[in-house]
């Protein structure tokens, strides 16, 4: 028995020795520059995101200053900071690109648009849903968002009557969720509805995010979790039995939109689940994996927008009463209700949407992409080198990197309305860089939606209220470590407020 584990430990060193001699010497990313140990083994990305927890993204910060704007940064991905370079990556669906299996697996949503590897699989699931995601189509929501901005109007109207705390962050995604639910289900989720917003509705989003470098370094542990009855997972791990009960909820509303049910104002999944698409598009579980994107990329990502805008709106009072100047044109009285197209011509308002977008960053994490028959070609020009990226190759930017480049955003720390204005004044076309959404052939299907909700829940706060944010916030919305989105030292985000004017 002892010397059949000695050869398989030396087997198991000689062959971790050649492949490490192999990925250093021979691999096709070989003469790319980077540290050593990272071109060996991930094992150095898992240290800073699993050990280090969420801390790989300034860690490559550190290596671009340390080896230039290209790098080896995993044994076969390799890392571009430079803005310019971002459309090459991310780029348009005249030039095939492709996501990576091993990146994706660790959502559990193999189903979705979100997931698909190759281009084509990916078109299909797309183009089915994006109808309902154009600008047109998405003022067919406003009604239904001003609804749900009247009754976090109310909510403030309360606290500030009872002289209490409120936690915005847990009012907008309440806000964003029951828009989410109503516009791709076609139900009331009505968590505005319950005092604390539901706050627990986040907790299922929260187990996702904050789980996703275990998922991808051990895949193996959301299979194990997977496999648990229910009752052992609420008692094991509650956020994610919350997370399964979610998903659990949207396979519910497939089945039954599958066998005939109509919500009655024609929403996304009723669409999707019609005898009309074609039999491999109607699978359950695919469905359930589609329907669980659109509700976590609809509810954190843009509350998390709506979060760091409100804080910077609330503690910079130049900037709070320049937007509400401006909003007077179209908000003469608080209950005005101007459309979104309306919004959108207030150039100060949009500099303060845009600031939002930029300084919350969006996805944290890198989501890298294939070019399947491409090989790019990067010029290096601080060390005037050319290199050709093989084709087959994981590519990636950061796009906390392009939002804060100090060339384009000068101070980019600082949330400054104008920058935009300035540059639209010189006809630049700075939204090139706002990167958020992503770019090209898999850009953010629900851009449209989240802008109508940033510009009208902006306009409605400020014209309605004033804010205080609890002392602290800042340390509570502060971008430190990355699960996925950015999370602060410890904890969540978290924007506690006291309403302290409300406006006629
Ligand atoms: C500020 C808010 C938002 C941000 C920052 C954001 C960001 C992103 C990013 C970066 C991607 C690309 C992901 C990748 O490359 O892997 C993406 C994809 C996606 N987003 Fe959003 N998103 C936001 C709001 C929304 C909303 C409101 C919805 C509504 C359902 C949505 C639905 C989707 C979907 C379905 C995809 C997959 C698209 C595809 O692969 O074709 N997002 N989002």
């Amino acid at each position: 028995m002892a010397g059949l584990a000695a050869y398989v430990f030396v087997g198991g060193f000689i062959w971790l020795a050649c492949r490490s001699i192999y990925r250093l010497y021979f691999h096709p990313l070989s003469g790319f520059p980077g540290p050593k140990l990272a071109a060996i083994t991930s094992g150095y990305e898992c240290y800073f995101n699993v050990v280090k927890r969420g801390s790989f993204i300034w860690e490559l910060q550190r290596l671009h200053e340390v080896y230039g704007p290209i790098v080896r940064v995993t044994p076969r991905e390799i890392h571009i900071k430079d803005s310019e370079y971002y459309d090459e990556i991310y780029a348009g669906s005249t030039r095939k690109r492709e996501k990576d299996a091993v990146t994706v697996r660790q959502f559990d949503l193999d189903g979705s648009a979100f997931s698909a590897i190759t281009s084509e699989v990916h078109r299909e699931r797309r183009s089915a849903m994006s109808p309902f995601f154009s600008k047109s189509a998405i003022s067919s929501a406003e009604d239904d968002i001003k609804k749900r901005l009247d009754q976090l109007h109310d909510h403030l109207e309360r606290a500030q009557k009872s002289d209490r705390v409120v936690l915005l962050d847990a009012g907008f995604s309440a806000l964003t969720s029951d828009v989410i639910n109503k516009y791709a289900f076609g139900y009331h989720s009505g968590n505005l509805e319950h005092d604390d917003f539901n706050e627990t509705l986040r907790d299922g989003f929260v187990a996702l995010f904050k789980s996703a470098h275990h998922a991808y370094f051990f895949p193996i542990l959301p299979a194990i979790i997977g496999s648990l009855p229910l009752d052992w997972l609420k008692a094991l791990n509650p956020f994610a039995h919350a997370l399964a009960m979610q998903k659990d909820g949207i396979r519910q509303r497939v089945k039954k939109f599958l066998t005939g049910h109509s919500s009655g104002d024609g929403c996304i999944m009723e669409k999707l689940c019609s005898p009309s698409m074609p039999a491999h598009m109607l699978d359950v579980e695919r469905l359930t994996d589609e329907g669980f994107a659109m509700a976590i990329a609809g509810t954190e990502t843009t509350a998390r927008s709506l979060s760091i805008g409100a804080f910077h709106l609330y503690t910079d009072d130049r900037v709070r009463a320049k937007l509400r100047e401006e909003l007077q044109s179209v908000m003469p009285t608080s209950d005005s209700c101007p459309s979104w197209k309306q919004l959108e011509q207030l150039p100060y308002l949009s500099g303060v949407v845009y600031e939002s977008m930029r300084l919350s960053t969006g996805i944290a994490s890198r989501s890298p992409r294939v070019a399947p028959t491409e090989a790019l070609v990067y010029n290096d020009t601080q060390n005037n080198k050319e290199y050709i990226i093989p084709p087959g190759t994981l590519i990636s930017e950061t796009n906390y990197f392009v939002l804060n480049d100090p060339l384009l955003f000068p101070n980019p720390e600082v949330f400054e309305p104008e920058r935009w204005m300035r540059a639209s004044a010189k006809g630049e076309r700075l939204d090139r860089y706002l990167v958020n959404f992503s770019r090209g052939s898999r850009i953010c299907l629900g851009m449209n939606l989240a802008y109508a909700e940033l510009y009208m829940t902006f306009a409605t706060l400020v014209r309605r209220f004033d804010l205080e944010c609890q002392e602290g916030a800042a340390k509570h919305v502060a971008f430190v470590r990355d699960f996925g989105t950015p999370y602060p030292d410890e904890g969540n985000l978290s924007l506690p407020v006291k309403v302290t004017a409300s406006y006629e």
